[in-house]
């Protein structure tokens, strides 16, 4: 399996190329980037660990690689300049975003390939992806809520002295402001999080508040996400290469689960070789499923000013 990461150059590619390295999957790793010297260069430093890892062919480059890619993985993107709206930002990546579409249309994928949205407003532009590549709508997956999910286990496995592996609690909705933790169905070692010892509502709310805040809280402190985003996606692509059918909380356009219709975000899907395989619609809290309702209202919302823009 191929995988091309367009952005590689940067934080969030390079992690990832590093993560799929190091789990040895995929038989070959392209960096695109539009600076090609940064990919060609990150390529390079990589490529030089493969004897200790796996067998791999590791390349920079550019759109070449695309019509022999299995997973397309889009992580390009810009940051807020200062000063800059959350919308202006949105308007100005959409517009790069939809270019990197053109370009992968022009390169002429496989009809088979999956892509992988990374760059953000992730769940936005994973709708703009799923209308404009002409792929089928399952193969277009948007990062969502998997990176949030394992920062969410990872804080709660911290504060509760648990293993971070055995500790499951899953974040659905958007990958932003309005996510929604679910309580519900959340364990450690298979048992309810809830009567662990240490767990109170205090806490949960502490904890919840401080994973939402846990993209700022990282780029605050060193700049950028990179380390856990990489893993986040290898998550997703090793489950498509190995077609694991893991269920994910990962985005895609929805047409109906929880009540959600004709918006990308976050609900548990599983995940193979053909990309969004089937989507579990389980019996939550109500104030859970209502939350996913929410989501999708105050994405339609940014979706309808953006659709306007590039229509
Ligand atoms: N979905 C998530 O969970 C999640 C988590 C972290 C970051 N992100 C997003 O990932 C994106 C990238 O973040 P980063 O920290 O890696 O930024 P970065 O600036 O380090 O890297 C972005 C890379 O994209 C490249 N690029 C820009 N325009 C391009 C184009 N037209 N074609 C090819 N490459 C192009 C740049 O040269 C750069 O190397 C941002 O949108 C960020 O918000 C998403």
């Amino acid at each position: 399996m191929k995988v091309s990461i367009i952005g590689g150059g940067g934080l969030v590619g390079s992690c990832a190329a590093y993560a799929l390295q190091c789990g040895g999957l995929a038989r070959e790793i392209a960096l695109l980037d539009v600076n090609q010297e940064l990919a060609v260069g990150q390529a390079l430093d990589l490529q030089h660990g493969g004897p200790s890892v796996a067998d791999q062919t590791i390349v920079g480059g550019g759109y070449e690689h695309i019509p022999s890619s299995d997973v397309i993985c889009i992580t390009a993107g810009l940051r807020r300049k200062p000063d800059e709206s959350r919308l202006d930002l949105i308007n100005r990546n959409t517009d790069l975003f939809v270019q990197i579409l053109n370009d992968v249309k022009a390169a002429g994928p496989k009809p088979t390939a999956i892509v992988l949205v990374v760059s953000n407003p992730v769940d936005i532009l994973t709708y703009v992806a799923a209308q404009k590549l002409g792929l089928p709508e399952n193969q277009v997956i948007g990062l969502g809520t998997q990176l949030d999910t394992i920062r969410f286990c990872a804080l709660i496995s911290e504060q509760l002295k648990a293993p971070p592996t055995q500790t499951r609690a899953l974040i659905l909705g958007e990958h932003g402001e309005s996510m929604v933790p679910v309580w519900s169905s959340a364990t450690i070692a298979g048992l309810p999080l809830d009567k662990y010892p240490g767990w109170s509502p205090t806490l949960a709310t502490q904890l919840f508040t401080r994973t939402r805040g846990s993209g700022a809280e990282v780029i605050k402190r060193k700049g950028g996400a990179g380390f856990a985003v990489g893993i986040a996606i290898r998550d997703v692509i090793d489950a498509v290469i190995l077609d694991q059918r893991r269920v994910l909380p990962v985005s895609s356009v929805q047409r109906g689960c929880f009540g959600v219709r004709d918006v990308a975000l976050s609900v548990p899907t599983v995940v193979g070789r053909t990309g969004v395989v089937d989507r579990m619609e389980i019996d939550l809290w109500p104030k859970e499923v209502q939350g996913m309702r929410a989501s999708g209202a105050a994405l339609r919302k940014t979706l309808d000013v953006v659709l306007k823009r590039i229509r």
